[in-house]
């Protein structure tokens, strides 16, 4: 049976109703009958995921840098540093103000930490597998000096929250960021960073034109969250539900993308495997949970993988 668009939106408008979904993503674009808009399966995640392998170590899974956190949003921090832990980054450190270090080693003592201003010697940054910014970051001056180094320093990196609404004044730097970087922006954010949109349909061209501008893959959040790739394909993630309605669930988000770039997996692959496994953890949580915390959801991700897995 043939599947619109429209199905996936929140408004419904002409263009959407007439635009066929694909299931699945092994059609390629160059294909007659090819759609840009594909709903993701089971057996395209199954494609992508990779066992743990024997005789691996903590090297073999990647080093993730996770720059977040702010006086009063450290949990936001905390959360991505869950995500990226649970996600299964061999290391993780986060970079958090000084205030948030009793906190990050009596909630996960398995994280290290990096002081604030060790972030300007930017050459160091290099050992890092993968760098994600933003969660509870706050604006100021100190983290917008800290996105120009990065920008310098031309390595990808996953961008949320406090990092998408400086680069929205900052055009300089979003232009200027590593290909492979990836977005995650709710519809607000996403509007502050590429204008007010009439509907989710303007939106997701925009998505599609800004994807293939930036060399960037675009996580457009929702119910039915979008990943929009490089070639500007608008791929639609088919877990999640409104159990997940709740602060901080898009921070752990983050850390789990990151978490999967730091594996070795390309911007695209980490966030369809994001997405997939974060919508995934809560659909199982939702089985006996009215509604869902985002500290619970993390927790949850390395049994959703098993048990996909299996
Ligand atoms: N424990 C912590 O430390 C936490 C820290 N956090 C961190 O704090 C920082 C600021 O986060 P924030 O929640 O204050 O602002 P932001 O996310 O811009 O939302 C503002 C308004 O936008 C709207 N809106 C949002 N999403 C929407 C959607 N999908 N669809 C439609 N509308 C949507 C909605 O407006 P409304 O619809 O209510 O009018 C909402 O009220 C950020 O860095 C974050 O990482 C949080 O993660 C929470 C846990
Ligand atoms: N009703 C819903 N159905 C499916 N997923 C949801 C729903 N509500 C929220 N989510 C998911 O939770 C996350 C929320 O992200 P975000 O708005 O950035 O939260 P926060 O800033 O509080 O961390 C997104 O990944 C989104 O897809």
């Amino acid at each position: 049976m043939a599947v619109f668009l429209n199905s996936f939106l929140p408004d419904s408008d002409a263009d959407s109703k007439l635009q066929l979904v694909d299931e699945g993503l092994d059609k390629l674009g160059t294909e007659a009958d090819s759609s840009p808009y594909k709903l993701i399966n089971q057996a395209d995640i199954a494609t992508i995921l990779k066992p743990r392998r024997a005789f691996s170590h903590k090297g073999t899974y990647g080093h993730a840098l996770l720059i977040a956190g702010d006086i009063k949003t450290m949990g936001a921090a905390l959360l991505c540093a869950s995500g990226c832990l649970y996600g299964g980054a061999g290391l993780t450190t986060l970079s958090v103000p000084e205030s948030g270090l009793t906190a990050l080693n009596s909630v996960l003592p398995e994280v290290m930490y990096l002081e604030r201003k060790q972030l300007v010697k930017i050459k160091s940054l290099k050992k890092y597998n993968a760098i994600a910014i933003g969660p509870g970051l706050g604006k100021h001056l100190e983290v917008i000096g800290i996105i120009e180094e990065l920008v310098t320093l031309k390595v990808p990196v996953v961008a949320d929250a406090d990092a998408l609404n400086i680069l929205s004044k900052r055009a300089d730097l979003l232009f200027h960021l590593a290909k492979n970087s990836i977005f995650t922006p709710h519809l607000k954010e996403f509007d502050t960073l590429f204008g007010k949109h009439k509907n989710w349909w303007e939106r997701l061209q925009t998505a599609r034109t800004m994807a293939k501008k930036l060399g960037a893959v675009i996580v457009l959040k929702n119910q039915f969250t979008f990943i929009v790739d490089q070639e500007g394909d608008v791929l639609i993630n088919p877990t999640g539900n409104p159990a997940m309605a709740q602060g901080g669930m898009g921070d752990v988000l983050t850390g789990l993308i990151a978490a999967y770039v730091a594996q070795g997996y390309s911007a695209k692959a980490a966030a369809l495997l994001g997405c997939y496994f974060h919508g995934k953890a809560g659909d199982e949580l939702a089985v006996d949970h009215h509604n869902i915390t985002a500290s619970s959801l993390a927790a949850q991700l390395p049994l959703s993988v098993k048990r996909f897995l299996r």
